[in-house]
């Protein structure tokens, strides 16, 4: 590690949906930066008087960028974080950003059991989740890959089901889909780079404890 990656925390922030609930978080223990907001365009925005610097990347980087170690720590919902399989450590639930990942179906074609589906298409934008819990049944499927409105699939005969994340269930309902199976809670977590954790082990737990704290009260 170079000696200005050791003196810097580097830390990765998605833009999109969590933005500013982790942005809010990091502030609260003291952990901000001038100009860090989801308007600004800048991508590296620096507190040099606290060695801080957060990079904004795209939601499904994140992981990318710690599992290299461009960044020693980051925010990321489970859902992105499970479906990259990267080697990171995570260090805490942040619980924020909540949703699951769930399994739905069009209400009116529903089936019995879940065995029903077997040997059908799932469209998702999560094909190793849903792989895993497919497998986990003893169901082998089809996947079709899409990267958004993924509840059109079952709707326009895509798909026989979608393995999607849920947060108020408002579009499943305003398509006609239901929920089927539960697969996994999905909220932001904290994840850290192995070496980065070794190395600025002192500063990355004295940040975890902070957050912690923070979670902890908001319960
Ligand atoms: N209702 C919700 N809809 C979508 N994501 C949610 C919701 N609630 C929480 N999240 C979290 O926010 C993350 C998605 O953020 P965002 O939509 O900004 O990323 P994205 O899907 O990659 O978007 P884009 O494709 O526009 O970059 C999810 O991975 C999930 O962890
Ligand atoms: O239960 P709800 O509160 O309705 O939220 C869930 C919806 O939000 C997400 O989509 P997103 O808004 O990220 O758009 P996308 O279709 O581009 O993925 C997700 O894929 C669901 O479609």
């Amino acid at each position: 590690m170079s000696a200005e990656n050791m003196e810097y925390l580097t830390i990765a922030l998605p833009k999109g949906k969590v933005f500013g609930k982790a942005a809010e978080l990091f502030k609260k223990i003291g952990y901000t930066a001038e100009g860090l907001s989801d308007k600004s365009r800048k991508l590296i925005i620096t507190n040099e008087s606290k060695k801080i610097r957060f990079i904004i990347t795209k939601t499904a980087d994140v992981p990318v960028y710690v599992e290299y170690g461009a960044a020693d720590i980051g925010v990321i919902g489970k859902d992105v974080l499970m479906e990259s399989a990267k080697d990171v450590y995570e260090l805490l639930d942040l619980q924020i950003a909540k949703c699951h990942l769930m399994m739905a179906v069009a209400k009116k074609a529903k089936r019995k059991h879940l065995a029903d589906y077997a040997n059908t298409r799932v469209a998702t934008k999560f094909p190793h989740i849903a792989a895993a819990f497919f497998n986990s049944k003893g169901m082998q499927m089809e996947y079709i890959k899409l990267h958004g409105s993924i509840e059109l699939g079952p709707i326009v005969g895509l798909s026989e089901s979608i393995v999607d994340i849920v947060e108020t269930g408002t579009t499943l309902r305003e398509n006609d889909l239901v929920e089927y199976a539960f697969i996994a809670d999905a909220t932001a977590r904290l994840i850290a780079n192995r070496v980065s954790f070794k190395m600025k082990f002192a500063r990355i737990s004295k940040l975890t404890e902070a957050l912690r704290q923070v979670v902890n009260s908001a319960d």
